[in-house]
C-alpha cells in the first residue's frame, strides 16, 4: 500500500485517478468539472489537490489506473473495462459511463481471408493486451498443443501496423469506427470483448463515504447528460395523450394556467428522443414547447 496522502489538517486524502492523456482525457476532465471537482494543476505535474473535497487527483496512463486501483495505491479511478480485464485485478465497478465505447478485436489482413479465429491459432499475434490475448487463444485452442505455439508479442502503440511490417500474422487491438483497422488493410475476425469507460474503486478502500459521494455525483451528472427537460402547454382534453408522449421520469409536473382549459406540462425526456417528442407534441396541438439542457441532477 502506498504512503497515505494527507490534507493540510492531517486527514488522509482519497486518491482519484483519471487518464493523463489519450482518448479519455477530455471526457474525464469534463466529468470532473460537471461534478464540481475543480483543481489547480501546475504545468507538468500529475497531481492536483481539490479545494472543495478531501481528494487528491492523480493523472495516470489509463493502463496503470486499473492496476493501481486494484492494488489499493489509488482509491477510485476512471478507465476502460478493457484495461481492468487486462490488469486482471479485483475492483468494484461502480458506474458504466456510456463513453469510451469500443471493442477489443482479433484482426487479420483482408488479403489472407481468415474466416475463423481458429485459423490463427499457432501464429504470431501483436497486441498491447497480451494477457487477454493469451487467455483468448488458450480458450480457442481447448488446450491443444497449438495453443502454446501461438506467439503473443506485446507492443505499446500503433499495433495495427504490425502485420504490414511483417512482425505479426494478426493483431488484437481496439476498434471503434474501424478507420484505423481499414487503413492498415485489416478486418475483424472476432470480437474478444466490448468495453466502455467505467468508474472503479478499490474494494478495501477506507474512503467509503467519499467514494459514495463521488458515485452519486457522477451518476447524477451522467443522467443529466442523457436527458433534457421539456415544457409545453396543452389543452386539458389532450393531457392523457400528451402524458403518453412525455411520461417523465416518474410522472410529469402539471402546472395550472390562467386559462382553465389548458395546463403547462414539464417532463424529463431522453436527449436522443427530444426532436421526435417535439414533433409528436406539436402534432397533438401542444404549444409553446421549450427544451432546456440539464447541467446536473439527482434521480
Ligand atoms: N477508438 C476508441 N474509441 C473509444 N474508446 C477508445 C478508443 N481507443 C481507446 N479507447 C478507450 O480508451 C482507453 C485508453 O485508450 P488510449 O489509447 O487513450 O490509452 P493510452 O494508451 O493510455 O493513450 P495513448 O494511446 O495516447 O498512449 C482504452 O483502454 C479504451 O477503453
Ligand atoms: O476504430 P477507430 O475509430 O479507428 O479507433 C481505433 C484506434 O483507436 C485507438 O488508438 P488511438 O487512436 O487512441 O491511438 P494509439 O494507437 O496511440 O493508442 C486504438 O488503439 C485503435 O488504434
Amino acid at each position: 500500500m502506498a504512503e497515505a496522502a494527507l490534507s493540510d489538517d492531517g486527514a488522509e486524502l482519497c486518491l482519484l485517478a483519471v487518464p493523463k492523456k489519450g482518448r479519455l482525457y477530455e471526457k474525464c476532465n469534463q466529468l470532473l468539472a460537471g461534478i464540481g471537482l475543480e483543481y489547480k494543476r501546475a504545468p507538468r505535474q500529475d497531481i492536483a489537490i481539490c479545494p472543495s473535497m478531501p481528494i487528491k487527483i492523480v493523472f495516470l496512463p489509463a493502463k496503470d489506473i486499473a492496476q493501481f486501483v486494484g492494488e489499493g495505491n489509488v482509491d477510485i479511478g476512471l478507465t476502460g473495462q478493457d484495461m481492468v480485464a487486462e490488469a486482471d485485478v479485483e475492483v468494484k465497478e461502480l458506474i458504466h459511463t456510456g463513453f469510451g465505447k469500443c471493442q477489443l478485436a482479433l484482426q487479420a489482413p483482408i488479403k489472407d481471408n481468415i474466416t475463423d479465429p481458429k485459423m490463427i491459432v499457432g501464429k504470431r499475434i501483436a497486441t498491447s493486451f497480451p494477457n487477454l490475448t493469451k487467455q483468448y487463444f488458450a480458450s480457442l485452442a481447448d488446450g491443444s498443443a497449438d495453443a502454446k505455439d501461438t506467439k503473443v508479442r506485446s507492443i505499446s502503440g500503433s499495433v495495427e501496423a504490425a502485420c504490414g511490417l511483417g512482425l505479426a500474422d494478426a493483431v488484437v487491438d481496439l476498434v471503434e469506427t474501424g478507420t484505423t483497422m481499414r487503413a492498415a488493410g485489416l478486418e475483424i475476425v472476432s470480437t474478444i470483448m466490448r468495453t466502455e469507460t467505467v468508474v472503479i474503486a478499490n474494494p478495501h478502500s477506507t474512503h467509503e463515504q467519499i467514494i459514495e459521494t463521488l458515485r452519486k455525483r457522477i451518476e447524477g451528472y451522467l443522467l443529466a447528460r442523457k436527458h433534457k427537460m421539456i415544457y409545453y402547454n396543452v389543452a386539458k382534453e389532450k393531457l392523457e395523450q400528451a402524458m403518453t408522449i412525455t411520461p417523465g421520469k416518474k410522472k410529469p409536473t402539471l402546472t395550472p394556467l390562467a386559462d382553465d382549459d389548458w395546463l403547462s406540462v414539464g417532463a424529463m425526456v431522453a436527449t436522443s428522443d427530444v426532436n421526435n417528442i417535439m414533433d409528436d407534441l406539436q402534432a397533438l396541438g401542444a404549444s409553446d414547447i421549450f427544451v432546456v439542457d440539464l447541467n446536473n441532477c439527482r434521480a
